[in-house]
């Protein structure tokens, strides 16, 4: 998250870190959303079916082990990313995934699972969501070691289309922020939150993708992937798995 802030710790208790096994240690690659006690939703890039994967939920800084982490293996078989993402299309959309875990989550004050919108909910445009994660500080910068959070105001369709992403955003995705503001590589498959009216947070979000030419780039907000677009998929995964 560029330009962000300090999370208040364990305020996004949904937040996981996807994290990748390489030589016998396991490193941050993603972060994902508790949605069920034994299931995260995350970004279909950040799966490759040939690593090994464990999340991590109830971390806030990644320096100190602070008792309330849960660190849950994730089995290959139980990695289900959306049947039509496809990597050589990014602009196509259904950058999305689910991942059962192999034992079910502990809840608990650090721990909790995601409230996710009803099928079909738009955000209007200018609604004040946060995006959350552990992505690079800035462009090639570091990763954080404390989870970090960024006020992204919605960009709606219309204009994220017409004038900033042009062709490259559908319909099926959410656009927040433009300004000095936004996700990072590493914040892919995390949560945009956003307030509910009953003034919970609801996850319409999963972090997909930023400009290359810098994660800040001016006029080219962060784009997620619209969980309001895929709650049918993911209730049939869920009910399926
Ligand atoms: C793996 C890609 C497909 C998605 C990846 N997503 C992220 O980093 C995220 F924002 F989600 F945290 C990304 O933006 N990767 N970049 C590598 C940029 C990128 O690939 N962006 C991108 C943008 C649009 C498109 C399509 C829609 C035209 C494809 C890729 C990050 C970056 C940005 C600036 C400097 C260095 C690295």
């Amino acid at each position: 998250v560029v330009n962000g802030e300090d999370a208040v710790p364990y305020s996004w208790p949904w937040q996981v870190s996807l994290q990748y096994e390489s030589n016998g240690a396991f490193y941050h690659t993603c972060g994902g959303t508790l949605i069920a006690e034994d299931w995260v939703m995350t970004a279909g890039h950040c799966i490759s079916s040939s690593r090994t994967y464990r999340v991590v939920l109830g971390e806030y800084d990644r320096s100190v082990e602070e008792g309330s982490e849960q660190v849950i293996p994730i089995n290959s078989d139980d990695l289900f990313v959306h049947p039509k993402w496809n990597s050589n299309c990014v602009s196509c959309g259904n950058d999305i995934a689910l991942i059962k875990l192999s034992q079910s989550a502990q809840l608990g004050d650090a721990i909790q699972v995601a409230y996710l919108p009803a099928a079909g909910d738009i955000l209007p445009n200018k609604e004040p969501c946060y995006i959350t994660g552990s992505g690079r500080l800035y462009t090639n910068g570091p990763l954080p070691n404390k989870l970090q959070q960024a006020l992204l105001p919605v960009v709606d369709y219309a204009h994220c289309s017409s004038q900033w992403w042009g062709s490259s955003v559908k319909e099926t995705m959410v656009c927040a922020g433009g300004d000095i503001h936004s996700g990072c590589n590493g914040d892919s498959g995390g949560p945009l939150n956003c307030p509910a009216t009953d003034g919970t947070w609801e996850v319409h979000g999963v972090t997909s993708f930023v400009s290359s030419l810098g994660c800040n780039t001016l006029k080219k907000p962060t784009v997620f992937t619209r969980v309001s677009a895929f709650i049918d998929w993911i209730e049939e995964t869920i009910a399926s798995h």
